[in-house]
């Protein structure tokens, strides 16, 4: 099966702010940028990724992404992430759309083959999720053709998507689909996994301005 991934992202300035103790207001925009285009170039050269759609209404990260080879649809409702999502996933089905899921941008570990194992695992279900790697959260949420997204994410999403039908998917390691970043702990946990280059220039520059 092949999959089209929404990877929703807030407005760069907004993004991750429970980093802010870890990434001043100067470079944690950067951060958050670096993580996106991390998850978006792993989710780009998975083989089981037909393409990758970003949902953000932020200008210079659809400039950047869109570069990398993602399609960007905006944040039309701009009434949140799960907002977001419904109105992302009815935007690429009315253009054809098979298979979805929707994966966070805060992965910058994330590896191809991992997330194609996941994938594997999802296409036997109508719905499935990944749960985090913290164990309260949602890294990845599918649908199979002509099922609806139906996205719950937020605080405890794990038991709210576990509790609207979708099957929890426990595939072989997949640590770095589960490895989103909200702290500075999740930062060092996604770090010794291995991230990508952007993320690893900028947290260069975060040890940097902490010298
Ligand atoms: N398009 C869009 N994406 C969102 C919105 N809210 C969250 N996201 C994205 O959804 C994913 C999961 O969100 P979080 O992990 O809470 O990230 P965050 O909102 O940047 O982090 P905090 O500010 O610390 O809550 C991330 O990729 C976010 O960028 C929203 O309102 N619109
Ligand atoms: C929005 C979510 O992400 P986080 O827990 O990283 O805020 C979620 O897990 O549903």
């Amino acid at each position: 099966m092949q999959w089209t991934l929404l990877v929703p992202l807030k407005p760069l300035a907004q993004a991750k702010s429970r980093l802010s103790d870890t990434a001043d207001d100067r470079l944690r925009p950067g951060l958050a940028l670096a993580f996106a285009q991390d998850t978006v170039a792993a989710a780009l050269a998975c083989a089981a990724v037909r393409d990758v759609v970003v949902v953000t209404d932020d200008a210079l990260a659809a400039r950047e992404l869109a570069a990398q080879g993602a399609a960007v649809v905006p944040d039309a409702p701009r009434a949140g992430l799960n907002a977001a999502l419904d109105h992302a996933a009815r935007e690429v089905r009315a253009r054809g759309a098979g298979a979805l899921a929707a994966l966070n941008a805060d992965l910058p570990a994330l590896r191809p083959r991992e997330l194609a194992r996941a994938l594997e695992c999802a296409a036997a279900f109508p719905r499935a999720f990944l749960a985090d790697a913290a164990g309260t959260g949602t890294t990845l949420l599918s649908a199979a053709p002509d099922h609806a997204l139906r996205p719950l994410f937020g605080p405890d999403s794990r038991t709210r998507h576990r509790a609207s039908g979708a099957v929890e998917l426990l595939p072989d390691p997949v640590d770095s689909v589960r490895q989103d970043v909200d702290t500075g702990a999740d930062l060092r946990a996604a770090l010794a996994l291995g991230v990508g280059a952007h993320t690893a220039a900028a947290a260069a520059r975060l040890l940097m301005a902490e010298q």
